[in-house]
């Protein structure tokens, strides 16, 4: 029924899963591309489709503000008025005033701040953010955090944890269970402290949520750190519930995470790099934009089946690029968003087959080649 995970198959701490949602079951591992004001820049749902997305974020911060949740509410929800029929899950939208939005103040009950649009002022709170979320349809939906600023010390954090944990009991309590087929996930906090993640992941996997969030990392530390926070927290949350590393990442923080044990994640990188011609593919990273491509009648990634793959040369793209044609952003979003997609797709094979460790391999070879 809606809201269940089941695990079809592990290999390590890596797990292959499924999760019920509404609009359909989502296969895990799984990268969910982001929706910005109710589209993924560029495409357009069949695009999406076509690229093996399954699940895909919606934007509460921005359909707040513009056009408004209700009156995405009395359009029928963003699954009919972006025409997307799968799966959406939204963030509650803190995390994107504390990056968008100048003026901002947290207080015990909310967050208070100006709209980066008109500067007109509002507060989120934790039932509001729940009430914008409904309103969205969304199929699995977030409580309200303070995502902790990367370099807080041990009081600040410890702090912020107790108004966290007190959003995210007033979220519960304000959304039951399985309420309308919408599921809440926890977010667990507690920054670059070991003690605060285990404090947060105490108190927030005792709320019976839906599945659990680790919020706080991707943030600004080293590679290093968030691999290090990552291995010590993923365990700390409930196995048989899904595992989200929240705007997580690059390929390879993508792998590290299923190594161990996350199930889903989201990030901009390859819509966003997508608009200034880094692309990825299986031979690394490749900056369009480069002279080398001028004249290179090569597919981008020969490995690759997307649309733009199949059709058109380096060279073309380059072409487009530099001329700033709008027909650059969609051919490179369709093939940034089918690499990460296909990410995901080959790591739940190679789980299914116990070989995901010679899978992460390949791919820190191509990311990161053992030095010379
Ligand atoms: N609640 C909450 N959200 C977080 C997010 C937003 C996840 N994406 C939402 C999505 C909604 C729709 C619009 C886009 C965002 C994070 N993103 C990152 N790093 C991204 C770091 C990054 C990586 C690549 C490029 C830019 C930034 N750390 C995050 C931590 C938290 C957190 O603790 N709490
Ligand atoms: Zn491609």
């Amino acid at each position: 029924m809606i809201g269940d995970f089941s695990i079809h198959a592990t290999d390590g701490q890596a797990r292959l899963g499924e999760l019920h949602t509404a609009h359909g079951i989502v296969r895990t591992p799984a990268f969910m591309p982001v929706g910005t004001v109710g589209t993924v820049k560029s495409l357009c749902p069949q695009d999406l489709r076509d690229a093996g997305s399954q699940i895909i974020l919606g934007n509460t911060y921005h359909l707040y503000l513009r056009p408004g949740d209700e009156l995405v509410a009395r359009r029928g929800g963003l699954h009919r008025f972006m025409r997307w029929d799968g799966p959406i899950l939204t963030d509650s939208g803190g995390f994107q005033v504390f990056s968008l939005s100048g003026l901002r103040k947290l207080t015990p009950d909310g967050v208070e701040f100006r709209s980066h649009i008109d500067g007109s002022k509002h507060l989120f709170t934790p039932e509001k953010v729940l009430d914008i979320q409904r309103n969205l349809g969304s199929d699995v939906m977030m409580v309200l955090d303070e995502c902790v600023p990367y370099g807080a010390d041990h009081a600040y954090t410890l702090k912020s944890l107790d108004l966290t944990h007190a959003w995210a009991a007033r979220s519960r309590e304000n959304h039951a269970p399985g309420r309308n087929g919408q599921l809440l996930f926890g977010i667990v906090q507690g920054g670059f402290f070991k003690d605060l993640r285990e404090r947060s992941a105490e108190a927030v996997c005792s709320m019976d949520f839906e599945g659990h969030a680790i919020g706080g990392l991707s943030v600004g530390e080293s590679t290093a750190e968030m691999y290090d926070l990552l291995a010590h927290t993923a365990p700390l949350l409930p196995a048989h519930k899904p595992r989200y590393l929240m705007g997580v990442g690059k390929p390879l923080d993508i792998l590290e995470g299923i190594e161990h044990g996350v199930d889903m994640f989201d990030c901009v990188l390859p819509t966003r790099n997508a608009r200034n011609g880094t692309l990825y593919t299986s031979q690394g990273q490749v900056n369009i934009k480069r002279a080398q491509y001028r004249e290179d009648d090569e597919p981008l990634d020969p490995a690759c089946s997307c649309y733009t793959c199949r059709n058109f040369s380096r060279a073309y793209l380059r072409h487009l690029y530099v001329a700033k044609e709008l027909l650059s952003y969609r051919l490179n979003t369709i093939h940034n968003v089918r690499f990460f997609l296909d990410l995901a797709a080959g790591a739940r094979e190679a789980v299914a087959h116990g070989r995901f460790e010679v899978y992460k391999a390949r791919f820190r070879e191509i990311f990161q080649p053992a030095e010379a």
